[in-house]
């Protein structure tokens, strides 16, 4: 008599379960937990296998230095500001900036949005204390409300639910945007208007004139325009609810892989790389392209295993590294973990995260962080990367199109002062659009020195 076995089973995606995994919510009623699982497990996937192959392709690209992938959104995306506005304007800063790279670096560049998902966040502290009261710290729309009451601190199921809707919807409106006009290159002076009065915009102006030019010319030459109409553009977010991410795991009918349907790119976080925790197991057994953040705790011995664990195939474009010493330890702490996993493991995209080591807490409290130290921390990621013969795949960072004043300095000199004019996010500060810009500009110069 033959057995037939449940693919989800055989492909091991439950282990997790009877592994440690760190930053966890503790969901007050495991049974309403239970029934939104089994409706997260009946929903459509976000995304289908067929983009995850695309993505692992141009991943493999990066890590070969044939292309360059820009990755990119809010620290934690909120329900609330899920709307047209904000999601154009954070697509509006991606697309500049890949523009800016390209025409700097005559590289084409994966875009990637940390968007469409990005609800949930590991934090130092289970708890926050304010005047004496102290309730569970705020992890995410997806998890908890942020208001600092004793209601909205409680972990609640049916924000997963809710995540999974907003991010559909998100996902639609990033659709609508790439595919239908509006990232179309021809329309690369239109993403800068009502933004010309500082120096990263008027450099941008100048560029959208350059690529203006060739396309007429071109045009006058007879070339077809029309792949330039759509912009492959692609979704990722820290796997860290793994009640969720399991939930929407799929096994693909045609190749008999199972695949995480939540979102094209999943990473695992500084707090959750651990080798034999539950985290690394299940992302183990997921076929999408998957990336691990790296702190500057990090060994060579540490990469080497992680690399072995989560890509023993060695296949291309599978596995990235996104690395987050901070500014003053990358020169140090990155050499001795590209040496030895160049030495002694196989591919990996390296991708550099500038923004989660150069945390520190201003004069007047603002956790924030400033744009020099940024980019020398991608300077040195570079100068590393030269050094050992390896290859500066990418750039993850965390901003958004709109102009907030969380990070310190660039060209309109925001200092501790100006942080409190706008300073809207609910977890770690971003680059706003102009600071973006900046950046791009001078990753454009690395990469053309690359
Ligand atoms: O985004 C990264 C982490 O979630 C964040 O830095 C944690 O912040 P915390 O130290 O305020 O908890
Ligand atoms: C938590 C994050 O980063 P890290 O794991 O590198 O601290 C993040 O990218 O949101």
């Amino acid at each position: 008599m033959s057995v037939t076995v449940d693919p989800e089973i055989a492909a091991g995606l439950d282990h997790f379960r009877t592994l440690v995994a760190g930053q966890q919510p503790v969901w007050p009623d495991a049974e309403h937990l239970g029934s939104v699982s089994e409706r997260l497990a009946a929903v459509p996937p976000l995304v289908v296998p067929a983009q995850l192959e695309t993505l692992t392709e141009r991943l493999a690209a990066a890590g070969r230095g044939e292309a360059f992938l820009l990755q990119g959104g809010d620290c934690a995306e909120t329900f609330a500001e899920a709307n047209a506005d904000r999601v154009r304007n954070k697509v509006r800063t991606i697309l500049q900036m890949a523009v800016v790279l390209t025409h700097g670096a005559s590289m084409p560049v994966v875009k990637m949005g940390r968007m469409a998902g990005q609800y949930a966040k590991p934090r130092s502290s289970n708890d926050e204390t304010r005047d004496g009261v102290t309730l569970p710290a705020y992890r995410g729309d997806m998890v908890n409300g942020h208001a600092f009451t004793e209601d909205a601190r409680v972990p609640d199921p049916e924000r997963l639910l809710q995540g999974y809707t907003i991010s559909a919807a998100t996902l639609n409106v990033v659709r609508a945007l790439t595919t239908g006009g509006f990232a179309d290159l021809r329309q690369v002076h239109e993403w800068n208007r009502g933004f010309m009065t500082n120096p990263a915009y008027a450099r941008y102006e100048r560029t959208a004139a350059e690529i203006d030019r060739a396309i007429r010319f071109m045009a006058a030459c007879g070339a077809d325009f029309e792949a330039l109409r759509t912009v492959e553009f692609f979704v990722s977010h820290e796997a860290l609810l793994l009640d969720y991410e399991r939930a929407l795991t799929r096994v693909s009918s045609q190749t008999g892989l199972p695949y995480d349907s939540s979102g094209h790119f999943l990473w695992i976080g500084e707090r959750t790389r651990q080798l034999d925790g539950a985290h690394v197991d299940f992302l183990s057994r997921i076929s999408n392209p998957i990336g691990v953040k790296l702190g500057p705790t990090t060994t060579g011995d540490d990469a080497l295993r992680l690399q072995e664990r989560l890509n023993p195939d060695g296949v291309p474009g599978r596995l990235t590294f996104i690395t987050r010493m901070g500014a003053s330890k990358i020169r140090e702490a990155l050499p001795p973990i590209v040496e030895k996993v160049t030495r002694e493991g196989g591919p990996v995209t390296w991708v550099t995260d500038p923004m989660h080591g150069n945390t520190i807490t201003s004069d007047s409290g603002y956790k924030t962080r400033r744009l020099e130290d940024v980019l020398d921390e991608v300077r040195g990621f570079f100068e590393v990367h030269r050094g050992q013969g390896s290859v500066p795949g990418g750039l993850h960072v965390e901003l958004t199109g709109d102009d907030v004043t969380e990070v310190l300095g660039g060209s309109e000199e925001i200092d501790d002062a100006g942080l409190a004019l706008r300073y809207e996010t609910l977890v770690d500060p971003r680059l706003n659009h102009q600071q973006s810009l900046e950046m791009a500009f001078q990753v454009a110069e690395m990469l053309q020195a690359r």
